[in-house]
């Protein structure tokens, strides 16, 4: 299972009965907020931003239904006609056509629409109605139309539409109750549709007159668009301006990495300080001295070296939402276009990329609405250098050990947030290399032009934020309870076998003797040369599970070690380590693939094993030979 996100197991009901309503599908354009929907009716928790693209496969809930049964209620990813153009986009309409295996033909459809830019969203409306699908026209956020002065006249809507229209807020969850209402009147037996009733839609797939026919509903029902579009235009011309734009961008990224080290470090520091009183605590209530050596030296040890991150990952995560939420990340997207033009890839490479600071596996799969093979798999193969949260731990652990705290330009530069802002660019920039190279040779493709809907700006509210800063912590936790505590078990005991009988009775050996011992001086000869002691090596074995299990894997190792035992992990660390090879271990971990569930996505998006055999192999090799020649220039220049 991915480590990263969530993906609730849901078993697809069987089909309806006559008469019987079932499953009801969520259709809209992309970013018109049908997640945040989909997450107010079923309680569950699917990924929402504030950019086009989030959702790129279907995902069933239960919600609480008509009548005795709940009823399925399917998300999909967003779609501007029913033409499809994309992967993620054959998937919706699939759903919605009854087509896709697997998934129970839909009974009823809530189409929902961005109000604030309702006379383009209309068009889609058309080749939805033409189903003849029972349908709901949500309006949705009907909060920023009141607050901009936005307005229409529902009725008329319906009337023109031939179906029930209301308006809502998903956020804030007001208007909702016409969801239930129309389901109701849905599962009621159903008359023939009377011939009047019948609507003179658009021909289908025509996109001029779709197109006219949207604007005459939109001036018959008298949509008056919201009046944020100057001071928004305003915005944008700063903000996607060819030199301030990437220079603001940069200045934005420096802050959130300042943030992140000089309030963050400190909390991390002070919540370290509790986990080790919480084992001091403890100890005394521990009977036997192997279980508190298991519990306390090796579990707990290994598990609270990673959890001791958490307050600086959330913050970085709530700076993220906040840029996400507010509508600036999709902004950056435009900003990035021209690199990814230059390097050969599709400018909608960036969303995936971007979105890749979480976890690459989510990333990889929004790749979906990239609509060239060619460009889509070059994507692919380059996300995983973008850095994702489960390298963060490692780089702060080395960070804190090895950079000094020094700020330049009166604080505003710190040298830990400016190492920490290098290895972002160094994912960044291997990524756009690779890709160029990639783009060059076996992957060329004629280039496509990048259309993207600018989301319109919003403020953030606060409870997305908490919801997302609990998400992270959840899956954070998740993971340390499941893999860290596996992987920290499991060294503990090859740290103490084999026990060895002698004079003095039964004894443990000592670490470099240990199982765990013999198998890192084993491979110690091959990490030499990058700086890299037989400790460092079992990490490298260990973390191919996952990342920040490196993190845990020193601190059981050190744990166990009763000549490091009694050191916190940062100053046990400078026993085995000189500088180049700290730095050196920080560019291995930006480059080197290390994660099983990013390769068995590839996999399954490819549908090959050769891609991700030759991500693997070529990410191995660049992240070897660059922790080579870092350990080698920073030992040289002696620094
Ligand atoms: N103010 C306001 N914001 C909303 C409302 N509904 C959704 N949003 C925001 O709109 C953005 C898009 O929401 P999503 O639910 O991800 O939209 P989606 O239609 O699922 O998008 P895709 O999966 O990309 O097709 C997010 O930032 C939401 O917080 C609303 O009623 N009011
Ligand atoms: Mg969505």
């Amino acid at each position: 299972m991915n480590p990263c996100c969530e993906t609730p197991a849901f078993e697809a009901p069987k089909t309806s009965a006559p008469g019987q309503l079932r499953t009801v599908v969520l259709i809209g354009p992309p970013n018109a907020g049908k997640s945040t929907l989909f997450n107010r009716l079923t309680g569950l928790r699917q990924k929402v931003a504030n950019y086009p693209g989030v959702t790129v496969e279907q995902r069933m809930g239960l919600m609480a239904g008509v009548g005795r049964d709940d009823l399925t209620l399917v998300d999909l990813p967003g779609v501007y006609s029913l033409t499809p153009y994309s992967e993620d986009a054959r998937v919706a309409v699939d759903v919605l056509k009854g087509k896709m295996p697997g998934t129970p033909k839909p009974d009823a459809v809530l189409l929902v629409l961005d109000s604030l830019h309702l006379t383009r969203q209309l068009m889609l409306a058309a080749p939805v109605l033409s189903l003849g699908l029972p349908t709901l026209v949500l309006l949705n956020m009907s909060d920023l139309m009141e607050s901009r002065g936005g307005s229409i006249d529902t009725l008329k809507l319906a009337r023109e539409l031939g179906a029930p229209v209301a308006q809502i807020s998903a956020t804030h969850g007001t208007g909702l109750d016409a969801v239930p209402l129309f389901l109701n009147q849905c599962a009621l037996p159903r008359t023939a549709q009377k011939a009047d009733q019948l609507l003179t839609l658009p021909v289908l797939g025509n996109a001029a007159s779709t197109h006219k026919w949207a604007a005459q509903v939109s001036r018959k029902t008298d949509y008056k668009a919201p009046l944020s579009a100057e001071s928004s235009r305003k915005l944008d011309n700063i903000l996607l301006h060819r030199i301030w734009g990437p220079l603001l961008f940069l200045v934005v990224v420096i802050g959130v990495f300042e943030v992140v080290f000089s309030i963050g470090q400190p909390l991390s520091d002070g919540f370290g300080d509790l986990l080790g009183d919480i084992g001091t605590w403890v100890r005394p209530l521990i009977p036997l001295t192997w279980l508190q050596s298991l519990l306390l030296d090796g579990v707990w040890k290994g598990i609270s070296s990673v959890l001791v991150f958490l307050p600086q990952i959330l913050l970085l995560f709530l700076f993220i939402g906040v840029l996400e939420d507010s509508g600036y990340l999709a902004r950056a997207a435009l900003i990035a276009d021209r690199v990814m033009r230059t390097v050969g890839l599709n400018g909608k490479a960036f969303i995936p990329l971007l979105s890749a600071y979480a976890c690459a596996v989510p990333a990889i799969m929004a790749t979906r609405t990239i609509e060239n093979r060619r460009d889509r798999i070059a994507t692919i193969l380059v996300t995983p250098f973008m850095t994702c949260s489960a390298r963060l731990p490692v780089y702060m652990l080395l960070i804190a050990a090895f950079v000094p705290n020094r700020s330049y330009l009166h604080g505003f530069l710190g040298l830990r947030a400016m190492t920490m802002l290098g290895l972002y660019l160094a994912g960044f920039v291997a990524a756009m290399t690779t890709a160029h190279l990639l783009k060059s040779s076996i992957l060329k493709s004629s280039e496509t032009p990048f259309i993207l809907e600018l989301p319109q700006y919003r403020r953030p509210t606060l409870r997305s934020l908490a919801l997302r800063l609990l998400d992270r912590a959840r899956i954070f936790l998740r993971q340390a309870g499941t893999v860290i505590l596996a992987v920290t078990m499991a060294l503990w005991v090859l740290a103490h076998l084999p026990i060895i009988h002698t004079a003095q009775g039964w004894t443990i050996p000592e670490l470099a003797e240990s199982l765990v011992g013999r198998l890192g001086h084993f491979i110690e000869p091959v990490i030499a040369p990058l700086g890299f002691n037989w400790k460092i090596g079992i990490g490298l074995i260990s973390s191919v599970l996952a990342r920040e299990v490196m993190v845990s894997t020193m601190g059981t190792l050190y744990g166990a070690d009763p000549g490091t035992q009694a050191l916190n992990l940062q100053t046990a660390l400078h026993h085995d380590m000189t500088l180049g090879g700290a730095l050196a271990l920080m560019i291995f971990f930006a480059f080197a693939m290390q994660c099983t569930s990013t390769m068995a996505v590839v996999r399954r998006e490819t549908n090959s094993w050769k891609w991700p055999a030759l991500q693997f192999s070529y990410m191995l090799v660049l992240a070897y030979v660059s922790a080579f020649v870092v350990n080698h220039v920073v030992t040289a220049l002696n620094l």
